[in-house]
């Protein structure tokens, strides 16, 4: 129990180390050693309104990540993501590589294993967890799509391909996996800009039907932060932007590392 204890420890500090003032984290690891168990690290987590994570906690390299391309994108969805990773790295003059506006964000099927210190913490709290937009085993089956902020802009926007198991009325894709991907995408766009948060509301307008197996953008944008509020605004329209499929508002709380490990 005690060496369980002790990894426990030091997953929580790697988790917590970048922005916990030293005497909360002091306090933290007196009240959990030695006799931890994890409803105290729960507990000790959930008071702890103070702690922000890096923007974006998971890193290019590592295991799959599934917002790369594979065989199953169509030609459009191609196009579309070589058009903003073409952004992401600008060449100046002398031929020198810098970063562009444009960040594309990995994206892997286990959110809490992959993220830093999550590996340990994973096998305790949610073994069998899994992303279940990133777990549909048939490639192109289910949600196929990539995520790209524009830091400065402060703006997000993801080329999105809807699989045949989104159906919903016949050739069209279903109302709440519209739903699910701007849920995903503001979400991901809200816990970039104000680190760990938790959707509170999510309003929808469905204005025209997606076809099936299209290729369409999801631009997610910032209405207002104040406090622990981050307001965001997101449109689904067609790959050329011509058409308007869904609109959307997105209330979003942040939330202590504690909240998102209940
Ligand atoms: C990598 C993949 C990314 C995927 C992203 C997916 C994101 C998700 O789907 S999250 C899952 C779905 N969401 C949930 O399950 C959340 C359930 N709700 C909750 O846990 C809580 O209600 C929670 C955390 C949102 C807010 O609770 P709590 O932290 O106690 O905040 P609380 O004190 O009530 O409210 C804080 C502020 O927000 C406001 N607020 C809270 N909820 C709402 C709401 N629904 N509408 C309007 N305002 C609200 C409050 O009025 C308050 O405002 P003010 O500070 O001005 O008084």
């Amino acid at each position: 129990m005690l060496g369980r204890g002790l990894q426990m420890t030091r997953v929580i500090c790697r988790l917590m180390s970048r922005k916990l003032s030293a005497g909360l984290h002091r306090n933290i690891l007196k009240n959990m050693h030695p006799s931890i168990d994890i409803w105290s690290v729960r507990s000790s987590l959930k008071n702890i309104r103070s702690v922000t994570m890096a923007p974006w906690p998971f890193s290019s390299s590592g295991p799959r990540d599934y917002s790369l391309p594979n065989p199953s994108w169509r030609s459009e969805m191609q196009r579309l993501y070589e058009h903003y990773n073409s952004m992401c790295e600008v060449e100046t003059e002398g031929g020198e590589k810098l970063k562009g506006p444009w960040i594309r964000l990995a994206s892997y099927n286990r959110a809490l294993k992959y993220a830093p210190g999550g590996q340990c913490l994973s096998k305790f709290l949610q073994a069998k967890a899994r992303l279940f937009t990133r777990n549909i085993e048939e490639q192109g089956a289910g949600f196929e799509y990539v995520v790209f902020v524009n830091k400065q802009e402060k703006t997000c926007v993801c080329v999105f391909q809807a699989g045949h198991l989104l159906e919903g009325p016949p050739g069209l894709v279903h109302g709440g996996a519209i739903a699910t991907i701007m849920d995903s995408v503001t979400g991901t766009h809200a816990a970039y800009l104000s680190g760990p948060v938790m959707t509170a509301n999510l309003t929808i307008n469905y204005r025209s039907p997606i076809p099936l197996g299209s290729v369409v953008l999801v631009h997610s944008s910032v209405g207002e932060i104040d406090g622990r509020k981050t307001l965001l605004s997101c449109q689904v329209t067609s790959s050329d932007g011509s058409k308007l499929h869904t609109e959307a508002t997105g209330l979003f709380i942040s939330v202590s590392v504690g909240n998102l490990l209940m």
